[in-house]
């Protein structure tokens, strides 16, 4: 009984998988079973405290682009007072220009509001990110208005970046616990999720932010999402706060979803999210997805030396176990 249901089950989600597959494909140009969207460089940095400076950005950007990462999520156009790890974004972009010229890599960069928005257009961002959250409260302490009020800003930014047909993702935070209110409705969830991709997004990624998610509530909260947004739409961020995060990714992709974000060396933690760790490392990921038969497009040798880099550069040890197993078996 039980393994017929799985087997059902399993075949739904290959099924799910296929058709992903096809939509995705008259979306966005896809060579990979799964794409990743690599986050180290903006969500992975963010909440460091030690200065990284332009040159070793630069440098980052790059050894995830040769590692065959071709969706970086390389800065953001916030406030400085508010993120000030991310004030010199404007010098990365640009300094990135020359070599971008011959990559195949996508460079984007959140943009809360239209001032953002004109930022990171000057500096060459190829698409932006526009942030809400499912928790009112969480809102107000991450971009300092309501979820109402953030939804009119990035109409604003959507009005613009659809005028100047510069693809726009859309995040979703919160989405199964927030810092200061606690619990977060899905159906909250679902309505931000379908108000992001109203206003054009192509993509939203849907973000626990804190990583209390297990994989019994990941998968209440991504169908009750899926009741109402296609699949092919959707994309997961998890932290790994408690470890369940690539268990997580496991039940996102079980339901048909094939675009994860994930930060290389498990680097990351949102200001405005004390205690959260690091975003699920992208070589747990990549390592998972190999080792499933899914292809990613990224070389691990080559991610594992990114990680090292950015970790030298940071002072710190890796938070990714794959990293750790490859960097010990090198020696
Ligand atoms: C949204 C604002 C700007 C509102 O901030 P505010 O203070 O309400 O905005 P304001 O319009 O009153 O402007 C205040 C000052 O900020 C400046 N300003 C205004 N906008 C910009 C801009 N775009 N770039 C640079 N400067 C800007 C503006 O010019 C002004 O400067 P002043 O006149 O005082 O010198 C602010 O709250 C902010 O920047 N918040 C940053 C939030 C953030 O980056 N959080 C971390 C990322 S989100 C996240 O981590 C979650 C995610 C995405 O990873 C998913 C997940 O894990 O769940």
């Amino acid at each position: 009984m039980w393994k017929s249901r799985a087997l059902a089950t399993k075949r739904t989600s290959i099924r799910r998988l296929c058709q992903c597959r096809a939509m995705s494909s008259t979306t966005l140009p896809r060579n990979h079973d799964i794409k990743i969207v690599e986050v180290g460089p903006r969500d992975g940095l963010q909440n460091e405290k030690q200065y990284v400076s332009t040159k070793d950005k630069i440098k980052l950007v790059q050894m995830l682009a040769d590692a065959g990462c071709s969706y970086i999520e390389a800065g953001a156009f916030v406030s400085p007072k508010w993120v000030p790890s991310m004030a010199n974004s404007t010098e990365v972009m640009e300094g990135l220009i020359p070599w971008k010229k011959s990559q195949g890599a996508v460079l984007s960069c959140l943009t809360p509001n239209t001032k953002g928005l004109d930022l990171a257009i000057a500096a060459g961002a190829d698409e932006v990110a526009i942030f809400g959250s499912a928790s009112e409260a969480f809102s107000q302490k991450n971009i300092n208005c309501s979820i109402e009020e953030s939804l009119a800003r990035f109409e604003q930014v959507a009005e613009r970046a659809n005028l100047l047909k510069i693809p726009m993702r859309g995040y979703v935070s919160c989405v199964l616990g927030c810092p200061y209110q606690g619990s977060v409705e899905a159906s909250q969830v679902a309505m931000v999720t379908e108000k992001l991709l109203e206003l054009g997004c192509h993509e939203v990624s849907l973000g626990d932010t804190i990583g209390v998610g297990t994989p019994k509530t990941t998968r209440a909260m991504l169908e009750a999402v899926q009741a109402t947004v296609a699949t092919e739409n959707l994309a997961v961020h998890f932290h790994d706060t408690y470890g369940m995060a690539v268990a997580n990714v496991l039940t996102a992709l079980d339901l048909g979803i094939t675009v994860v974000d994930s930060s290389v060396a498990g680097l990351g933690g949102c200001p405005y999210a004390k205690g959260a760790s690091g975003n699920v490392a992208t070589e747990e990921i990549v390592y998972m997805m190999h080792g499933q038969g899914l292809s990613t497009g990224i070389d691990l040798d080559k991610l594992v030396d990114a990680g090292d880099f950015i970790c030298g550069a940071l002072q710190k040890g890796t938070q990714s176990k794959v990293g750790r197993a490859m960097s010990a078996k090198r020696i």
